[in-house]
């Protein structure tokens, strides 16, 4: 039977109370048998007081300890030791955890109950602040099985509530000490859904993180206001720097679309704008050979390689920012099959001759409901994007086939002419519902048609 401790969150203890309850935290430790979690596995300093004070209160109730527990209370708690300055002149104190310092990005709230891995590693999401809106985070650390890129390219995290301890299976190391060996600022103890309510209102906002008390409210909002990210090609830091083979397959969990066959093998580029590997072991689990290129591999040179299709990968930053790779696709559609994701989408969209803008504070988030119009079903999708494809500035022959039932907005993209298929969002769903998942199958499908 699952045992459970009760306590108090750090800020809200009472100077003269030992230990007090109020949030029920579930403690187990398989491994040691004993009701706590190893000492180690306990992210912050602050809960590490609370749950080895926690564990003092438990031996002296059970008489396994003489040990006063004035004695083993210790104060302060962690106070703010961070701020977070908004462009717009507020400022929100909050509690630092992974790195210091001082860092400036967009602020974009995310609605994902699940998978902060996914979304620390996606590189979508580099120049910007991830906001968690579901409030309790961390609770399952990392593991090395999540990892969607080599590394952490965002400009860090703010969540309301940091889980004081990890409980699971693949766990190998807490979100704590993962962000402070990636160098990525986190803060806690902030109030998202004000934050948020303040982004849905204002859209999103250019904010200056900073742990450093030294630097001024007045300097880090003149940061925050002198700083830009549209315009700017976030690409080229994220891309690899050469091409490369890409093999591995997602495990047999995600074998839940039963219909598609392996036994063919379709050679794919895909263009690394900053992919996700999920697409690729996606595309490699539906029989695809893959090579990697990076996102200034001419076109000429892809070509050559007389691949079977070609797939534009999700990216960070302003589609209108990178004219050298919308050339890339102009060079590559109407010649072999094409598949475009997210930001592959919006460069897709250029280059048939359509307009990209910026939305008020895009969508992030696993739960956006598409309206597929190819099969009439609804999609709950993954989402994460600021920028948008303009349907009205799209040439005659180019459908609409998806679009966000949130606001209408366009979702996906077909041109049976140019054997070319695109989504803004992501089948990949890693993190995310499967529901889009047959859109690789469309790809393989196109393959298939073309070749025959
Ligand atoms: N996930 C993505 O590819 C993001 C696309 C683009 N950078 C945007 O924010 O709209």
């Amino acid at each position: 039977m699952a045992t459970f401790l009760r306590l108090l969150s750090p800020t809200t203890i009472p100077k003269d109370a030992p230990f007090l309850s109020s949030t029920l935290v579930p403690l187990q430790n398989p491994s040691s048998h004993s009701f706590f979690p190893s000492f180690s596995s306990i992210p912050t300093p602050d809960a590490r007081r609370l749950c080895f004070k926690a564990q003092a209160v438990s031996g002296a109730v059970h008489g396994h300890s003489d040990r006063n527990v004035s004695d083993l209370v210790e104060r302060p708690w962690k106070t703010n030791d961070a701020r977070l300055v908004l462009e717009d002149g507020s400022i929100w104190r909050a509690k630092s955890f992974g790195a210091s310092g001082t860092q400036v990005g967009e602020v974009v709230f995310n609605t994902s109950l699940t998978g902060y891995q996914e979304i620390l590693t996606d590189p979508s999401y580099a120049g910007q602040f991830v906001l968690m809106t579901n409030p309790h985070i961390g609770n399952t650390g990392v593991n090395p099985d999540d990892e969607e890129s080599r590394q952490c390219f965002l400009a860090g995290l703010v969540i309301r509530s940091l889980s004081i301890c990890t409980s699971n299976w693949r766990c190998r190391e807490s979100l704590g000490e993962y962000l402070a060996k990636r160098n990525i600022m986190g803060i806690y103890d902030v109030d998202t859904r004000a934050i948020t309510r303040r982004l849905r209102q204002d859209g999103s906002l250019i904010g200056v993180l900073s742990t450093e008390e030294s630097l001024t409210d007045e300097h880090l909002l003149d940061l925050a206001r002198k700083w830009k990210i549209v315009g700017v090609d976030l690409i080229t830091g994220v891309s690899c720097d050469a091409p490369y083979e890409w093999i591995e397959k997602t495990n047999t969990e995600w074998e839940f679309n039963k219909d598609y066959s392996h036994s063919e093998n379709f050679h794919v580029v895909a263009y690394d704008f900053g992919i996700k590997h999920n697409i690729l072991r996606r595309l490699a689990a539906y029989g695809c050979r893959i090579t990697v290129v990076p996102s200034t591999w001419p076109a000429s040179e892809t070509l050559n390689l007389k691949p079977d299709g070609v797939l534009f990968s999700n990216g960070p930053g302003d589609p209108a920012a990178v004219p050298y790779a919308v050339q890339t696709v102009k060079e590559i559609i109407g010649k072999v099959p094409v598949f475009g994701i997210c930001m592959g989408h919006q460069l897709i969209g250029q280059a048939l001759g359509g307009r990209t803008f910026k939305m008020k504070f895009g969508h992030h988030g696993g739960n956006h409901p598409v309206g597929n119009h190819v099969n009439g079903r609804v999609e709950i999708s993954a989402q994460n994007h600021n920028y948008a494809v303009d349907p009205a500035s799209l040439p005659a022959g180019v459908e609409v086939t998806h679009i966000n039932l949130n606001d209408n907005s366009c979702a996906g993209l077909a041109c049976r002419e140019l054997n070319l298929i695109s989504l803004q969002y992501h089948p990949e769903s890693s993190p995310g519902p499967h529901d889009s998942d047959p859109a690789f199958k469309e790809f393989i499908q196109l393959m298939k048609a073309n070749k025959a």
